[in-house]
């Protein structure tokens, strides 16, 4: 209405308002809402390419995805659906709990760089100790980070060796920190699953019992969804039932394969 006022006041004409009511999508899915709209177009794009991968040129085989997201946003669910599919998934936090275990030159630099007092009473670093002390303070999760990453990285790639001369051909990289970490720069291309935070804020207070002071200070140590989807080629959302996760991963599963095959065509590159 102040607009009017203010279009008549310049001498300009009043503009008409015409009122439209929404048109209804008669082929919705559940989750989807009833009238056409950007959000079910937006739904509709996940599990999608939606850019053209860049590291094209890297080694063919295996031809590596990085999984990327935050912190229950989904990513070992996806995982366990695309192993279903066909591919071979290395879990980064895995091969972060190997780069400490007792022995290594690992253990002994968290603890110069983090204190003793992160040992459980079975020797080994107790996680959950080590998660409260840097997830508390930036300063200290960048040296953990400057310890552990460059193992992972290390580790990773030669997991990636060993199955690619195994004959395997697409590989998951699971790894939440793949783009701070600069892994994406060895994955063909990226995929990251998000969430909304309150939905991953009650996922986490579910599955680790952790305090909600604690569980927000983990979200807010990781990337925001924005910053993942603009670094992704391919995005999934588990907010929904597990059926509508399933789709979206075969819809990824099927356009990969496509891609694949398109790749094939052209001449074979060397192995990493
Ligand atoms: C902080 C630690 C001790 C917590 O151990 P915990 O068993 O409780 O958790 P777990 O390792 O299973 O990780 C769970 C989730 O926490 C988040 N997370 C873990 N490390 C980091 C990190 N460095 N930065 C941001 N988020 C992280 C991720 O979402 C991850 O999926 C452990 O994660 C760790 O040593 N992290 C440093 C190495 C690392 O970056 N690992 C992640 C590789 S993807
Ligand atoms: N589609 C879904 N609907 C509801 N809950 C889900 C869905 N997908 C996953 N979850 C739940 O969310 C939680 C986190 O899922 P998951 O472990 O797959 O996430 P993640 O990203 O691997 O977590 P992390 O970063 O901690 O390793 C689990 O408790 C899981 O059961």
């Amino acid at each position: 209405m102040q607009c009017c006022i203010h279009v008549a006041f310049r001498g300009l004409c009043v503009l008409d308002i015409h009122e439209i009511s929404l048109v209804e999508d008669i082929n919705h899915a559940a989750h989807e809402e009833a009238k056409i709209s950007s959000s079910t177009q937006r739904i509709r794009l996940l599990g999608t390419l939606l850019k053209q991968p860049k590291n094209k040129d890297l080694p063919g085989t295996p031809y590596v995805i990085g999984l990327t997201g935050g912190i229950a946003s989904g990513k070992s669910s996806v995982c366990r659906r695309l192993e279903g599919l066909g591919a071979a998934v290395i879990d980064c936090d895995k091969l972060g709990h190997k780069a400490y275990l007792p022995g290594t030159q690992g253990f002994r630099r968290v603890l110069t760089e983090l204190g003793q007092d992160v040992v459980g009473h079975d020797g080994s670093i107790n996680r959950r100790a080590l998660g409260a002390k840097v997830f508390q303070d930036r300063s200290r999760l960048d040296r953990l980070n400057q310890i552990v990453w460059p193992e992972i990285a290390s580790m990773a790639r030669k997991e990636m060796r060993v199955l690619g001369d195994g004959g395997c051909l697409v590989c998951v990289l699971d790894a939440a920190v793949l783009i701070e970490a600069g892994w994406d720069g060895f994955c063909h291309e990226v995929w990251s699953c998000i969430i909304h935070e309150d939905e991953a804020l009650k996922r986490i207070l579910n599955r680790d019992r952790l305090p909600e002071e604690k569980a927000r200070q983990r979200i807010e140590s990781q990337l925001s969804n924005q910053e993942r989807v603009d670094h992704s080629n391919v995005v999934f959302c588990t907010f929904w039932e597990p059926e509508v996760t399933q789709k979206q991963v075969e819809k990824a599963w099927a356009g990969l394969m496509e891609r694949l095959q398109s790749r094939e065509a052209k001449p074979q590159q060397p192995k990493l």
